[in-house]
């Protein structure tokens, strides 16, 4: 395996490059903008694997256009699903509170799509997690909203964040959650060679 020092990312997230970051892997950022509206009849599995995918096939095409070395590129999508209704992220402070009404008290599922791309080659990988919320109040949601923290996040909440007070239970990933599972990315990385240890 070779080390591999950086990694195109085709992603805004801030939490998605802190996470490389921490894991040894330098980052150099692709702008990746895709049409994020879900097809009709998909499921929220099939959606996120769809815009990780495009995200990747975007960053691809601007490497390529710009005539950027080869070197592996990663894009990702979450997004929160209580049974088939899929939570993004919110326009504005009402819809934030709309969302954290509907989520309050619920067990609900945070998808998080992983995809690698070099060159043709893309390898996508998938985590899924199940969150129980606990019961929030109107006065929790309102002062959590007025954090700003819903924002820029899929559901309208960050579980690394003040969030972490609602949440009750968590089987998955926290990272997954979070935007990028590292478990699943290390493994998508070590199909293009790359041993995140030895980077
Ligand atoms: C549920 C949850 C989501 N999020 C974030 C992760 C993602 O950044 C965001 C979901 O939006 P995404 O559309 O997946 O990603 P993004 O718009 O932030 O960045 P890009 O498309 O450029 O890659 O929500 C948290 O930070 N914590 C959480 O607990």
């Amino acid at each position: 395996m070779t080390a591999v020092h950086t990694l195109y990312l085709a992603s805004a997230s801030p939490r998605r490059k802190k996470i490389l970051n921490q894991l040894g892997l330098m980052t150099a950022r692709i702008r990746a903008d895709i049409d994020e509206s879900r097809h009709y009849g998909e499921s929220p599995r099939e959606y996120v694997v769809r815009l990780a995918r495009e995200k990747a096939a975007a960053g691809w095409a601007v490497v390529e256009a710009e005539g950027l070395p080869a070197r592996p590129l990663l894009a990702a999508d979450t997004t929160v699903a209580l049974g088939d209704e899929i939570f993004g992220k919110p326009a504005d402070a009402d819809e934030a509170r709309r969302m954290l009404r509907r989520l309050s008290g619920t067990v609900h599922e945070v998808f998080t799509s992983v995809a690698v791309r070099l060159g043709g080659r893309v390898e996508v990988a998938t985590s899924v997690s199940k969150v129980t919320f606990s019961v929030l109040s109107e006065r929790q949601i309102d002062a959590y909203v007025a954090s700003g923290e819903p924002m820029d996040k899929a559901g309208a909440y960050g579980i690394q964040g003040r969030a972490g007070l609602f949440v009750a239970y968590l089987e998955g990933s926290y990272s997954g959650v979070m935007g990028l599972p590292v478990h699943e990315t290390g493994r998508l990385l070590a199909t293009f060679g790359i041993d995140v240890l030895a980077a």
